[in-house]
Order: C-alpha cells, then structure tokens, then sequence
C-alpha cells in the first residue's frame, strides 16, 4: 500500500497514518464495503435449502422436534426458530446477573454458571444448545451476553481462534457458535456473513447456528462475519462457542472424500 492511500485511510478513520498499518487499512474497507452492502439488505440465496422439524438429535426432540431453517451448506449453518420462549428471554433478561455482569464488563461479558437464581436458566439452555446441535458440551465456553445499543455493532472477525491461542490448545478450536437472539431489533443490527451473502435479521427467541471447522478441523474462512450497527432500538445475543476436544468421540470419522480442500 502507497504512502498517499495510507494518508487519505488515516484521513477517512480519523488517526494518525504512524498509527496505521496496511492490515488495519484494508480491514477498515473490507469492513466498510461489507456494512454497505450487506447492511443494507437483505441476502437471501435462492437455494434448495429448506425449513424442516428438527428430531433427531437427541431424545428429547423427539418428543419436541425443533423449527429448523437451512441458511447455507459451507459454512453449514441454521436457523432455529423459537427456540427459546418469551418467558425464559424474560426472565433472563430481568435477572441481576445478566444484568450486571453487562454494567461490569462494559456491555460484552461472559455469563458464568455462578451459584444464584439464574443457574437453572443457564443449565437449561446449555442442554437445549446440545438438543439443537447434538453437540457435547463439556469444555464449552461460558454464555456471552451482548448488549449493542444505538449505532452498536460489532466488526468483521472470525469466531475461531488464532493458531497460538492456549484456549485452542485445551479444549481445541471453536467448533461451531450458537448465537441466540433475546430481541428483535427495531432498525439494524442484522448478523451478516459477507462472503456467502447471507444476512439475518434479529428475531426474538430464534438462534443462529454455524460451524467455524471444516470436517478436516481447518477453519473456514467463508465464516467471516460481523453485527450491522443498531439504527433504532436495540439489540441482545447471547453467544455460546462449542469446542473441538470433546467431540471426538461423538462426531463420525470421515472418508477423505469428505474432508475439504479450499
Ligand atoms: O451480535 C451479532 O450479531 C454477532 C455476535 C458475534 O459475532 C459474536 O459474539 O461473536
Ligand atoms: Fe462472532
């Protein structure tokens, strides 16, 4: 990148171009170009994909099959439509925990599992994530609230970690995220994945779930995404991230056939 593009960047982002590094200017109009464009619309493949009840992966979907939509196929992603009930967001929402854990951590925390009233509600919707995804959830991170307010958003970036990270080298990569939606949003703060064109709006009671992995345990950079700025009202997600390890046992061995190759 040029010394002149490197100046009119730190012009346009307002900081010092010492402060800039080509990464950080192209990440800034990658961004930019991706808010434009998928910000303003909204994507939806014409596909073959389709919504369906979901009642297999466990027991208990048997008895309570989940509403399922299937948004793409790489990375493989759904939608789970009232997934959660109004009076459990509610309750969520009401509660002390949630809501301080957000003042203290200035809008972005983890939820933890700590021992008071609101233990029962995390513990359940830890077993549904496992009855939407057939996923194991040991070693699964905590629960991260979200509170975007207006102009919130959050930036392009992968869920996966980076190749040193310690967490990585624990409980393995980031499998898959659940992303639950506890409202809907007025104006803006659609999920968007810029490089499969699919954008989804916030909606009460429904979550988003996609894996990060490919079947060969390499990321898949199609996963790239990033949450469109609040315009009016505002927006909660509770993100829960689902780790590699623990799925070894439970996860069918693949041909080669069927492991990737980008
Ligand atoms: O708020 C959203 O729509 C996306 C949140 C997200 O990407 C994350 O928590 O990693
Ligand atoms: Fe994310």
């Amino acid at each position: 990148m040029k010394n002149n593009q490197l100046t009119d960047a730190s012009n346009h982002i307002d900081k010092d171009p010492k402060e800039l590094s080509p990464r950080t200017v192209s990440l800034h109009f990658q961004n930019e170009l991706a808010t434009e464009r998928n910000c303003s619309a909204v994507y939806r493949k014409p596909s073959r994909l389709h919504c369906r009840y979901n009642s297999s992966t466990t027991p208990f979907t048997r008895i309570a099959p989940l509403k399922m939509e299937e948004l793409s196929t790489d990375p493989y992603m759904v939608i789970f439509h009232d997934v959660i009930y109004d009076s459990e967001v509610d309750s969520m929402l009401n509660s002390s925990q949630f809501l301080l854990s957000l003042v203290d951590a200035g809008q972005k925390s983890d939820v933890r599992t700590s021992k008071d009233s609101n233990i029962e509600d995390i513990d359940k919707l830890e077993n549904r994530v496992a009855d939407m995804t057939g996923l194991n959830m040991d070693m699964s991170e905590a629960f991260s609230l979200i509170n975007y307010g207006l102009g919130g958003h959050y930036i392009l970036h992968y869920d996966f970690f980076n190749f040193t990270n310690q967490m990585r080298k624990r409980q393995g990569d980031r499998l898959a995220t659940v992303l639950f939606y506890l409202g809907d949003v007025d104006s803006g703060g659609s999920t968007i994945f810029p490089i499969i064109n699919v954008t989804v709006t916030p909606k009460k009671g429904s979550a988003l779930l996609w894996y990060n992995l490919h079947n060969s345990g390499d990321v898949n950079l199609k996963t790239l995404h990033s949450a469109c700025p609040v315009i009016s009202g505002s927006k909660y997600v509770l993100t829960k991230w689902i780790n590699e390890l623990p799925q070894m046992f439970s996860t069918p061995c693949m041909k080669n056939a069927n492991l990737h190759s980008d």
